[in-house]
């Protein structure tokens, strides 16, 4: 089984990414894999240099294009474990890839949903290299995964997770989802 993690940056998706780690579920990370190919090509991990990759790689292997980074480490993955979550997927495109590629497979898309004002003020909180210091570079960064068709993806969840609550509570709600999804095979 594949779960295809998705939702907009500080929804939550690595905090849902870290329980099925807890479980022994083995989570690829699709951020990864644009940071990893920034690296090879010695492109910076700043939010310019992030963007100008994943553009980049999207005009050299179609809209799909970080899917198909990802893949190689899926499928090695698969050959050992019954569960695999791919955590970031922001484009129908890049669900499509992996339905293809992982055809035998069942695909699943789990994704969290936050309102905008806790997610800035969550990822301000982060501090992570590419989160956004300013509203309107975190504005900036909604409509870049707007753009690649995310809301699409979102919308067409099997699974969704609000996490509009405190800390403890989104734990809460994260366990009940993640007991649910592992029961069914
Ligand atoms: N309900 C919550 N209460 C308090 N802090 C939270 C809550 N949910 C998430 N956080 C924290 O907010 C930050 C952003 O969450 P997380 O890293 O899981 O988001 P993400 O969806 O993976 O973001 P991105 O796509 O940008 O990587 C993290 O530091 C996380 O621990």
């Amino acid at each position: 089984m594949i779960i295809l993690l998705t939702g907009m940056p500080g929804s939550g998706k690595g905090e849902v990414a870290k329980a099925f780690q807890k479980r022994g579920i083995p989570v690829v990370s699709m951020g990864d894999a644009i940071r990893e190919e920034a690296d090879r090509r010695g492109i910076p991990r700043t939010p310019e240099g992030l963007k100008e990759v994943s553009l980049k790689v999207r005009e050299e292997l179609g809209p799909g294009a970080v899917a198909i980074l990802t893949i190689p480490k899926v499928e090695k993955l698969l050959e050992t474990e019954p569960i695999v979550v791919i955590e970031g997927v922001r484009s129908p495109y890049e669900v499509e890839e992996f339905r293809k590629k992982f055809s035998e497979e069942e695909t699943i898309i789990l994704a969290v949903h936050s309102p905008p004002r806790m997610r800035f003020e969550r990822l301000r909180r982060r501090g992570r290299s590419d989160d956004p210091k300013t509203w309107e570079e975190f504005v900036d960064r909604d409509k870049k995964e707007l753009r690649f068709g995310i809301g699409e993806v979102i919308a067409l969840a099997d699974y969704m997770i609000v996490n509009d609550c405190s800390f403890d509570e989104f734990q809460a709600k994260i366990q009940e989802i993640v007991s649910k999804i592992i029961s069914q095979i």
